[in-house]
């Protein structure tokens, strides 16, 4: 049930008009406000100038002022115009009227107070029907796309009781009530199509309306003018129809007969418009009480005006009052009407047309809408599910990055405590076993000393040393040890805490991001692992290639010494055969070792190019004559001193960086703590180290080592013939220009040849270069 609201009522007053300015009329009026205002107020509180002077004119029928203080919906001053009064109060009934209402807009009050100005206004002052008509057409146009709008009006005038066409200046017409309420016989509404054709209309009507001048106003309207635009609006896409009216009326003066001083005729028309405004006035109170019967049948107007007062009508009045105290009484009158309509309360509904059509249309509509709302609901299923699924992934992929903050930090923690520990851990191991190896290398190291020192007293001193060394040695293995269970149960441990976290993880709504995460920082774990085991080879691998270095030169040093040794005891006739077996044993045991590398430097072709390279940079050796020899003897003597076996005993990596740094003695180097380099640059500089060092070792011309090393290469080989073998010897043994390498690798080419026949004397006699090269490229081309 809509709610009922209050007909609105406004207060209009007129500024003086000359005859009043001229009768010097006191102000009986003052607007308070927007809503309020004071009827007959003291003369104090009057504050009416009139030529710079304030008035004192008094009513003397008065004795006493009023003061009656009013509320209206809206108190328009003297200042306010016809646009105000559009704007506040009609243009929001243009929307009420396209929403379905209908809406009436009537003036009251008496002659000469300013309705038909309000209502028609003129050329330069358009009223507000002017007005809110062209608002209408403009909002209908606005809505062309969506709805049709049929418009029709009608102009009609009640004067003396009498129903009159005012567009066509016909009647009187008859008054008749139907369902839809008072209708107006013969009436046939005029469509128009634009706001021009609207005005012109209106313009035509007025020009018909009945005017006569009066006392109170040259051009006074003697009817009641009834202007009223029909709409039928049809809803372009549901196919709705609604009928709607908006009417404005325009009603006679509500003057007394006596103010008017009409004589005849003019008494006749007071008469009835006093009548018909009687009525209205009767209604007005009734409905203002809330009663239910309403006379609206006294007169024609009331009939007419019924659905704009008690209907279903969104209703205006415009209360037009004069401030001039001649007009006290039908002001005071007008403002009374004014309050009481105030108080009428009307229900609203939106106009929807009845439909006369048949039955079955309705029941085929109803069974359409029903098979729509079926299809319908099923659609509306299927996309409330696809909806559920949508939320549910958006769920799981839209979060707030602040939420995974807490995990971060947590996997953060255990990670770092678990490569923390790793490190600790596999530092221990890392730890123990370079110690275990140093001590293993001490250990050898010592045992050659002792074959080779010859002073026993300074073996025992050393042998102290070197039993205090080890023991520190195997006192921190120990310590690293015993430390080490600890370190891994906490390794454990941690490792147990990581896991637990994975599966919180795994339980999580965050599990695919944080387990990309937790992937993430398992590679970091193990590439701090690798990092840590790379470390830890890189160590060994120094000690073991500086330790190989020291071996190495105590070797070469030992075999200067034997070759001497060996030498003289040849020149001297001393050489007997146990100590020519242990030479070549021992020789034997060289090639072996020096096979082995040669292997590995030919390896690839590389090597090879390297070893040619050393090869041609080596200048020809020139024969040592005896007092060259004893020169580098004396070197040697002094470069091999016994520092070169005094061990180096630190006791720690960690606390001997300072005496290592200090030493700069090569040969001070004995296993001293691995320096400081990656893996890559220690295995080239040792690579290199070695290369140079094996080279200068076994590659010194030395004819008389070449020629043994010839002669037994041909003697361990099985060659066919023994003249091509001794041919082979002899065209070897001319060739100095070798390294030992290339000698085996000639040798063994020109043993190979000669098995396979292939081979001719004058080619190795020749050069034995040039055989090898020769058997490359044959073996290339292969
Ligand atoms: N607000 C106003 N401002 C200026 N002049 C006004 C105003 N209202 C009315 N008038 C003037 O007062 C005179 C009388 O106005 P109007 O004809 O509108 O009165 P009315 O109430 O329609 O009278 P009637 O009932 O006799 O037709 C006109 O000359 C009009 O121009």
């Amino acid at each position: 049930m809509p709610e009922p609201t209050n007909i609105k009522v406004v207060v209009r007053v007129r500024p003086y008009n000359r005859r009043e300015q001229e009768q010097n009329q006191r102000c009986i009026i003052k607007v308070m406000d927007s809503s309020s205002l004071l009827f007959d107020p003291d003369e104090e509180d009057d504050e009416f100038f009139f030529q710079g002077a304030k008035q004192q004119y008094r009513d003397i029928s008065k004795r006493t002022n009023k003061k009656l203080s009013m509320e209206y919906d809206r108190v328009y001053d003297t200042e306010r115009t016809n646009e105000d009064i559009f704007a506040e109060c009609t243009a929001p009934l243009v929307d009420a009227v396209l929403d379905g209402y209908n809406c009436s807009v009537f003036v009251y009050g008496a002659t000469g107070a300013g309705k038909t100005f309000t209502m028609l206004g003129s050329e330069n002052c358009p009223g507000i029907t002017f007005l809110t008509m062209r608002d209408l057409f403009e909002k209908i146009q606005m809505q062309q796309d969506t709805r049709k709008f049929d418009v029709g009006v009608s102009y009609l005038e009640v004067y003396n009781e009498q129903v009159m066409n005012l567009l066509t200046k016909t009647g009187p017409l008859k008054l008749r009530e139907d369902s839809n309420g008072v209708v107006v016989s013969g009436l046939v509404l005029t469509p128009i199509y634009s706001a021009e054709e609207l005005l012109r209309m209106l313009t035509l009507g007025n020009s018909n309306r009945t005017q006569h001048p009066t006392d109170a106003n040259a051009e006074s309207s003697r009817s009641h003018a009834i202007f009223q635009v029909h709409i039928r609006i049809t809803d372009r896409t549901t196919g709705t129809k609604r009928s709607v009216k908006l009417s404005m009326i325009d009603l006679a003066g509500s003057e007394r007969a006596a103010s008017t001083k009409g004589m005849g005729m003019r008494f006749k028309e007071g008469a009835s418009i006093n009548k018909s405004l009687l009525a209205l006035g009767n209604c007005i109170n009734k409905l203002a009480d809330g009663l239910k019967h309403i006379p609206y049948r006294d007169s024609n107007l009331t009939r007419i005006l019924k659905d704009s007062l008690g209907g279903n009508c969104r209703t205006l009045m415009v209360a037009n009052v004069s401030m001039s105290s001649i007009t006290y009484e039908d002001t005071y009158n007008t403002l009374k009407y004014a309050s009481r309509a105030k108080k009428i309360r009307t229900v609203l509904r939106q106009n929807v047309l009845k439909s006369n059509l048949p039955k079955e249309f309705y029941v085929k509509k109803v069974n359409e809408v029903m098979v729509e709302q079926e299809r319908l609901m099923e659609r509306n299923k299927l996309l409330e599910a696809k909806l559920a699924q949508l939320e549910r992934a958006s769920n799981e992929h839209s979060f707030d990055p602040a939420q995974l903050t807490p995990w971060y930090s947590k996997i953060d923690a255990v990670y770092s405590t678990v490569t923390k520990l790793q490190q600790c851990v596999i530092g221990l191991r890392s730890k123990i076993q370079s110690l275990s190896y140093r001590q293993k290398l001490k250990k050898d190291f010592e045992q050659l000393r002792k074959v080779l020192t010859m002073d026993q007293r300074v073996l025992q001193e050393d042998y102290k040393l070197f039993t205090n060394y080890l023991s520190a040695l195997s006192s921190r293995t120990q310590k690293y040890t015993d430390q080490l269970p600890e370190w891994r149960s906490k390794l454990e441990a941690a490792c147990m805490d990581l896991k637990r976290l994975k599966q919180e993880v795994k339980e999580s709504k965050h599990y695919h991001i944080l387990n990309q995460y937790l992937s993430n920082k398992d590679l970091e774990v193990q590439l701090s692992k690798q990092q840590m085991n790379c470390g830890h080879l890189t160590a060994i691998n120094n000690e073991l290639v500086e330790n190989s270095d020291l071996l190495l030169k105590s070797f070469t040093n030992g075999s200067d010494v034997l070759h001497q040794l060996y030498d003289r005891l040849e020149e001297t006739q001393k050489l007997t055969p146990d100590i020519q077996t242990a030479y070549a044993r021992l020789e034997r045991r060289m090639r072996f070792t020096e096979a082995e590398t040669a292997a590995s430097l030919q390896d690839t072709e590389l090597d090879e190019l390297l070893a040619e390279q050393l090869q041609e940079n080596q200048e020809p050796p020139e024969p040592l004559t005896s007092s060259a020899r004893k020169r580098a003897r004396a070197r040697r003597t002094h470069t091999v001193s016994d520092s070169d076996f005094v061990l180096h005993l630190g006791v720690d990596s960690c606390e001997d960086t300072d005496s290592d740094e200090d030493n700069n003695d090569e040969t001070a180097h004995v296993f001293k703590r691995p320096c400081n380099l990656n893996v890559t640059q220690v295995l080239t500089h040792n690579a290199n180290q070695q290369h140079k060092a094996l080279t200068a070792t076994v590659t010194k011309p030395r004819p008389v080592v070449n020629r043994r090393i010839v002669s037994d290469m041909i003697s361990d080989q099985s060659v066919c013939g023994s003249t091509e073998k001794e041919k082979i010897k002899q065209a070897l043994f001319k060739s100095s220009k070798f390294s030992t390498q290339e000698l085996k690798r000639t040798c063994a080419a020109a043993i190979q040849k000669e098995n396979l026949k292939t081979f001719s004397n004058g080619c190795v006699r020749k050069s034995p270069r040039a055989l090898i090269a020769k058997k490359l490229r044959r073996k290339k081309e292969d």
